[in-house]
C-alpha cells in the first residue's frame, strides 16, 4: 500500500500540510506524533519527562515500522525527529513510500516556532535568542537524514495551499 510520508524540521509544516493534503486526496492522514500520544496514553511532554528521549525515539520507532506496515494507503506525517534516529531513514527509501521532505529555512522555522514552542519538549524552555542558535545548528545536523528522502518541496514563502499543490504535482 502506498504511503506518502512528510518530513522535515519542528514547525515545517508537516501537521498542516498533510491534514489539507488529507481533505484534497481523500487518504486518511496519521500523524506520529499523535499516533505515539494515543499508545503511551501521555503527552509528547510527558513521555519525555517521565520516561526521557531515548525511550521516546524506542517508541517512535516502533509506531512509524507499524504505521508503515498497515494495509490501507495513508499520508503520514513524521515528528521532527524521526529520520534521524534508529535508521528510520533508510524507511524513508523503501518500493511503497513516497517521501517528502517539507524544507524550511532557520528564519521560517523560527517565525513559526517562536509563538508556539510550550508543547515541543527540546525548546519549550528556550528564550528567543538560544532558539535561533539551536534551530540553525540542529538543522544543520538533521540535514543529512532529511535529504534521504525521494523529494524536496520548499516551503519557505509559500502557503499552505502553495505547498500541497507542489506534492499533488509530485503525486501526479
Ligand atoms: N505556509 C505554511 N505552511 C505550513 N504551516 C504554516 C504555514 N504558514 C504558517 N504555518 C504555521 O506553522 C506552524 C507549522 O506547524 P505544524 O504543527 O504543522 O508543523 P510540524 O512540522 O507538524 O511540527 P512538529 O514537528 O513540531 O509536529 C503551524 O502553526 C501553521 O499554522
Ligand atoms: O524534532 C524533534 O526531535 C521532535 C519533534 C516533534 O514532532 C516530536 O516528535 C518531539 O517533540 C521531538
Ligand atoms: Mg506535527
Amino acid at each position: 500500500m502506498k504511503k506518502i510520508v512528510l518530513l522535515g524540521y519542528m514547525g515545517c509544516g508537516k501537521s498542516t500540510i498533510a491534514q489539507n493534503l488529507s481533505k484534497i486526496t481523500n487518504i486518511p492522514f496519521l500523524d506520529l506524533d499523535k499516533c505515539i500520544e494515543e499508545r503511551a496514553n501521555l503527552s509528547i511532554n510527558e513521555i519525555f519527562e517521565k520516561h526521557g528521549e531515548v525511550y521516546f525515539r524506542k517508541l517512535e520507532h516502533e509506531m512509524f515500522v507499524e504505521l508503515l506496515q498497515s494495509l490501507e494507503n495513508n499520508i503520514i506525517g513524521l515528528g521532527g525527529g524521526t529520520p534521524c534516529y534508529a535508521n528510520n531513514h533508510e524507511l524513508l527509501k523503501g518500493d511503497d513510500v513516497v517521501s517528502i521532505y517539507l524544507k524550511a529555512s532557520i528564519d521560517t522555522l523560527y517565525s513559526r516556532l517562536v509563538h508556539n514552542k510550550s508543547k515541543r519538549p527540546l525548546i519549550a524552555n528556550m528564550n528567543e535568542e538560544e532558539m535561533k542558535e539551536f534551530i540553525a545548528k540542529h538543522l544543520f545536523d538533521r540535514s543529512f537524514y532529511y535529504n534521504q528522502a525521494k523529494h524536496k518541496v520548499s516551503v519557505d514563502d509559500r502557503s499552505v495551499e502553495e505547498t500541497v499543490q507542489d506534492i499533488l504535482e509530485i503525486l501526479a
